[in-house]
This record gives structure tokens, sequence and C-alpha cells, in this order.
């Protein structure tokens, strides 16, 4: 079994506090030893806390997770008692204070993500929609009600959860979107909700899903907690998207609404306009930059593995060959970069001191390189690259979902091209 997170309140958000040792400059005979899993020691800057935080979901992962991947992403199935086993170790929503959710560092739950992602992506996407973009949101935007109902249970991963914000003609320009919340027909205090969601990760098994439609009065994107327990039959559909090329053990769907009732009261009361979801799409970009680099930390693992057991030309291994080592290299160093990155925004998180771009340069940064390094490492190993066997060819599918979702890299360059020249260039 794995101990749940338990906070230890005095180590959360600062840097650990440890003494300086001067050992004088360039004085030791023997520097410390290269360790290729960590080569910037990113460890030297995590808490007691974070590093154990880190060490029960690496274990519960790399046990629990990594045995039923493989079949899962060959069914295209997604197990959601998962959601149940990181509720019980208390993973989601693990940003949050209270309402039964563990309150760590933005720091420590970036260290969650990458455990998760260095199994699969996938299964980070379920679990992060679930934590950053709807409990993350009640938290940040919904009333006491909408909070002491919905976030103990999807704290348990009993409740599960959907963001509705991607429209079949609406997906990088998100304001244009089509959805709209009139008042009902017949039905007072409530509204009618009208439109349809695609590419909705959890949408075919969530219970509350999370749907951003403009509001009848102000035409301002507003954002509506649809219970599915309350529709009426016929008014709110959630098929599923089969047959996707990555991202396979995460389930994707769509969310139609046809004049779906919503009490009022289900309506966020003060955030109106992009700054809604784009607040949730913050914290769970953060989430993919920092959770990518445990995927391309997996793949620069397994693709040294193949390289010093695989043998070539005389006996001797692939590691051997220079161009063999030129590509764990990139791929070694990037991580590196991408994971001291993410910790040093995450700290500024824990101070309140980021700035979306800074989320925007990492997010774009780090996927665009797990994508690129991967896809290289891939050559490693050869034919049998084309196996599912060997997990490869299962993180490069899944990185190209995470350079495109929350922002594709180019509408990315586009937020920081704004940022650099205070030059709009998006239309
Ligand atoms: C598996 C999966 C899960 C997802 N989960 C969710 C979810 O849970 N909730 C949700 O709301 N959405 C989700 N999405 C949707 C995702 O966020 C969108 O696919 C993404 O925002 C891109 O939108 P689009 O696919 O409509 O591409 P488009 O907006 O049509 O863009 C296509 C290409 O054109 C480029 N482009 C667009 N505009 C410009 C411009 N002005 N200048 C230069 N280039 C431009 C883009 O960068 C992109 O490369 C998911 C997607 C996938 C694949």
């Amino acid at each position: 079994m794995y101990r749940p997170l338990i906070r230890n309140t005095a180590s959360h958000c600062a840097v650990a506090a440890r003494p300086i040792a001067c050992k004088g400059y360039a004085s030791s005979a023997t520097p410390p030893p290269f360790n290729w899993e960590d080569p910037l020691n990113a460890k030297s800057l995590l808490t007691e806390e974070e590093i154990a935080i880190s060490e029960t979901t690496e274990a519960y992962c790399q046990e629990r997770l990594l045995p039923r991947v493989l079949q899962a992403y060959r069914d295209e199935h997604y197990d959601k008692t998962i959601l149940e086993e990181m509720g019980e170790l208390g993973l989601l929503g693990a940003t949050i204070k209270g309402y039964g959710c563990a309150g760590v560092s933005n720091v420590a739950s970036g260290l969650i993500t990458k455990a998760v992602e260095r199994v699969d992506s996938g299964y980070r996407s379920g679990m992060s929609v679930q934590s950053s973009l709807v409990m993350g949101a009640i938290d940040m935007f919904g009333t006491k009600e909408h909070k002491d109902k919905f976030l103990p249970s999807m704290a348990k991963g009993k409740l599960l959860g959907a963001f509705g914000l991607t429209e079949p003609n609406h997906g990088s320009d998100p304001g244009a979107m089509e959805a709209v919340a009139k008042p009902h027909p017949t039905k007072k205090g409530y509204l009618s909700l009208s439109g349809s969601k695609t590419w909705i990760t959890n949408s075919p098994i969530a219970d509350v899903l999370l749907v951003w439609a403009k509001y009848h009065e102000t035409g301002k994107i507003r954002g509506f907690l649809v219970e599915r327990s309350q529709c009426p039959p016929g008014t709110l559909e959630t098929p599923a998207i089969k047959n996707k090329n990555g991202l396979r053990a995460s389930l994707t769907g769509m969310i139609h609404l046809d004049e779906c009732p919503i009490p009022e009261a289900n309506m966020f009361p003060d955030v109106e306009g992009l700054r809604g979801p784009f607040s949730c799409l913050n914290n769970a970009r953060y989430g993919i930059a920092f959770g990518i680099t445990g995927a391309l930390e997996d793949a620069i693992a397994r693709a040294r593995t193949y390289a010093l057991e695989r043998k070539q030309f005389k006996g001797n291994p692939l590691a051997k060959y220079q161009l063999v080592q030129k590509k764990l290299a990139d791929a070694t160093t990037d991580a590196a970069f991408g994971t001291l990155a993410a910790i040093q925004v995450g700290r500024l998180k824990d101070m309140g001191e980021e700035a979306p771009e800074m989320i925007s340069m990492i997010k774009r940064q780090n996927c665009d390189r797990a994508l690129w390094n991967a896809r290289v490492l891939q050559e490693i190993f050869g034919g049998n690259a084309a196996s599912d066997e060997y997990a490869i060819g299962r993180h490069v599918a899944n990185m190209y979902v995470t350079q495109t979702y929350e922002g594709q890299s180019d509408i990315h360059s586009l937020i920081l091209g704004r940022a650099i020249t205070g030059v709009q260039a998006f239309c």
C-alpha cells in the first residue's frame, strides 16, 4: 500500500532550507558522479515533503499503472477506478486547501503529474482534467455551495469531471464559441444550455461537466456546471470519439447539449469572458509542462537500455556509436532543462508571481522538445519501434497530442510574441 500525501506545513512552500556548506571553489579532487537520470540535480531543489510525495507517486505509478497501460492503450480503454486510486492517495486537486485535498505546493503537484506521465500521458490527462480543469475551476470560481457539493467527492475520485471548451468550429479561437445559455422557456430559475463541444477528455464518463458558453444577456462567456444525473433524457449526449492515434489510454468524447435545463445557481457567479477558462488552463498547462518531462525521461531510459543491449557490427552495442550517443545526449539535456524550468515556474506560482506567458513558454518548450527528442530516440529501436511492446511509439503518439491540446505550440508562440513585441498576431 502507498501512504497518502501528508502535508508537512513547515516545508510546504519554500525551497528546502539547507545550511550552505562551503567547500571552496574547485576544491574537490573528485567531482560528484554524473547522474544521467537527474543530470542537473533537480532533486536538490526540492523540499523533503516534495521528495516524499514524488517517491510515493512514482511507486504507485510504476507498480499499479504501468502493468495496465499496454492493454488499456490497445483496447482504448480507461479504467475509471484509477481516479479512485489516485483519490485515495491524495493526488487529485492536490494543491487545493481543504475539502479533503492534500494542499501541497505547485512543485509537488508538478512532480505528481511527472510520475503519472512517466507511465502515460493519457493517464495524466484524465487526472489533470479532474484536478486542474474542473476541481481547480470550482475552487477558483465556484460558490461555497459548489465547493461543498462537488470537491470532497471529486477529491476521492468518486465523482468525475470534464471540461468543455473546444467546439467543432472553434478550437484555438474559443472566444468565438457558439454554445449559448438562455432563460429556460418553462422552468423558472433555470437556464437552457445548447451547443456542442468536441475532443473533451473524460466526457463519456463524467458526472459533472464544466461547460463554457455565452450568456444570453451579455454575450459573455460563463462557466456552467452540468450534472449528468439532473439532465432530462435527450438534453445531454456525450458520445466517445473512438479510434484515436494517441492518448488511447484516456477517454475522449463530445458533449451535445440540446436545450438542457441548468439551475441558474450552477453558473459560476463572478467570472466572465475568457479569463474563466484561461485561468484553469494555466494551471493545467503548468501540469503538462512538468508532466511531459516524465514521459521524455521514460523514453530516454528505454532507449538507453535498448542501446546497451542491442548489438550491431562486430558485436558492439548500439550505445557505442557516436550518433546514438548524441541522440541520448540531446534528449537528456532537454529533459533536465525542462525539469528545472518547471520547478522554477512552480516556485513562482507558489509565491503568486508567475506570469501566464511563463507557463506558455514552458508548455511550448517542454512539449516541443519532448516530441522532437522522443521521435529521434524512436530511431534507436529500429524495426522494433513499430511494436507497441517497446512503448516508444506510444509516447511519440501521445506527445503529438500534448503539443496540440491546451493551446497548440504555435498559439503559445503567438502569446509569447505578443508579450515580447506588444503586437497582437492572432488575427
Ligand atoms: C485527445 C485530446 C483531448 C482533448 N481534451 C480537451 C478537453 O478536455 N477540453 C477541451 O476543451 N478541449 C480538449 N481538446 C481540444 C484541444 O484543446 C484542441 O484540439 C486544440 O485547442 C486545438 O484546436 P483545434 O483542434 O480546433 O485546431 P485549430 O484551432 O483548427 O488549429 C489547427 C492548426 O492551426 C494553427 N492555428 C490556428 N490559429 C492560428 C493562428 N491564428 N496563427 C497561426 N496558426 C494558427 C494551430 O496552431 C494548429 O496547428 C483535446 C484534444 C485532443 C486531441
